[in-house]
């Protein structure tokens, strides 16, 4: 045989083994990107989310850095993706921008609906890596929008330092579909926190209803326990409240409810749980608080009530509360004894401060002193 066909066949091999590898090289990226997806829509609390989207995706890719922004249209994003927790806010302060729907319309409004690669990305979202300490070693992106039909509820940019990366031209099929993945599972993940939040809410107050208390309340001893740090469990009782449904109705006595709410929630921190245990008694949970500290809350508490004059449904009157506190570390100086334990007895000591303010003539703070009771 001729030595060109031999040459032309070295060739057509040469060309066949090229195509092979590759084919091999897109169906591993393609298992990598479905695996990664199907993870995404699998994630049932904002923290798995949050890892995926903006550590693993890192990881995983062999990206410089990832940064997710997310438009709140409804004023709780924040909220709901970090759940309270404030270490994670803060390690993914620079990854995930929260964009109010008024103070950033323009910034919204120039987010495109369609993937933008390369120099165009870099050019049009520098705002996202803005305070990104590896931005200047960025050297291609691909801004992915985040679609839930027409609306764009945010975006991903992911980062190379690779400038061929993320070139134009390059096909964006499994990048669309990672990014269609993620927003599903971004915009199911707030809304089953929406609705966990409903059931933890007291209807007429807004507070947090008592089966919520219950359950973060055993995770804060918890954690007081573990930092040896102290924490309070106050209860406090609008006094005579019957007299007041009866004196102004029953729709006069709502909105005293309410206003308690709004009393307590000022006088407190945001980290404190202010919850309505029954009828017209609230509890509240001050972690790392010593007893002194949540005296003198409760007694400004206390006055802050009772020297307002209230003005409901054109009545006038005051009300006045009874508050009962007790601490869990003058428990704790007894003996060792089970969550559920410490928990029932730090709220039972507290209902039997507030028993007792009630008895010593109500509109007074009380706080649980015997300390030996836990023993017995
Ligand atoms: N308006 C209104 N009243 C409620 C609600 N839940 C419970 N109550 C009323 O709260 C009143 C509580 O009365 P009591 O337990 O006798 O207590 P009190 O009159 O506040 O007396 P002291 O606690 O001893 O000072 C009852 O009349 C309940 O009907 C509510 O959601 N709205």
């Amino acid at each position: 045989m001729d030595e060109s066909i031999y040459e032309k066949n070295r060739e057509l091999q040469r060309k066949l083994d090229h195509l092979l590898k590759q084919a091999r090289a897109n169906e591993k990226k393609q298992e990598l990107y479905e695996t990664f997806g199907f993870e995404i829509i699998g994630a049932s609390t904002p923290k798995q989310l949050r890892d995926l989207l903006l550590s693993q995706t890192v990881e995983r890719f062999q990206l410089l850095d990832v940064v997710l922004c997310l438009v709140d249209y409804h004023k709780d994003t924040e909220r709901l993706f970090f759940e309270r927790d404030e270490e994670a806010q803060l390690s993914y302060e620079n990854k995930l921008l929260i964009l109010d729907t008024l103070k950033d319309a323009e910034i919204i409004h120039s987010l495109a609906g369609h993937p933008v690669l390369g120099v165009e990305a870099l050019k049009n979202y520098r705002w996202m890596i803005a305070n990104l300490k590896n931005r200047n070693q960025v050297k291609s992106a691909a801004f992915l929008p985040l679609l839930r039909g027409e609306q764009i509820i945010g975006a991903l940019l992911l980062l190379s330092q690779d400038p061929h990366r993320y070139q134009v031209g390059i096909g964006t099929l499994f990048l669309q579909k990672i990014s269609a993945m993620a927003a599903v599972a971004i915009e199911n993940c707030l809304n089953q926190q929406r609705l966990k939040e409903i059931s933890y809410q007291d209807v007429l107050t807004q507070a947090y209803n008592r089966r919520y208390f219950d359950l973060r309340f055993k995770d804060e001893i918890a954690r007081c326990m573990r930092w040896d740090d102290d924490l309070i469990c106050m209860f406090l009782d609008v006094d005579h409240f019957k007299k007041i449904n009866d004196t102004h109705g029953h729709q006069t006595g709502d909105l005293v409810l309410r206003y308690m709410v709004g009393v307590i929630k000022e006088q407190v921190r945001s980290c404190d749980i202010v919850a309505r245990y029954g009828g017209e008694e609230f509890v509240v949970a001050l972690p790392s608080t010593t007893l002194q500290a949540a005296h003198e809350i409760a007694e400004r508490l206390r006055q802050a009530v009772c020297s307002t004059a209230l003005n409901f449904h054109d009545k006038q009157f005051t009300v006045s509360i009874s508050i009962g506190i007790a601490s869990l570390r003058s428990l704790l100086t007894a003996q060792q004894h089970d969550a559920d334990f410490i928990c029932n007895t730090l709220l039972d000591r507290a209902d039997q401060a507030l028993y007792a303010a009630k008895s010593g003539g109500r509109n007074q703070v009380a706080v649980y002193a015997d300390a030996d009771l836990v023993a017995h």
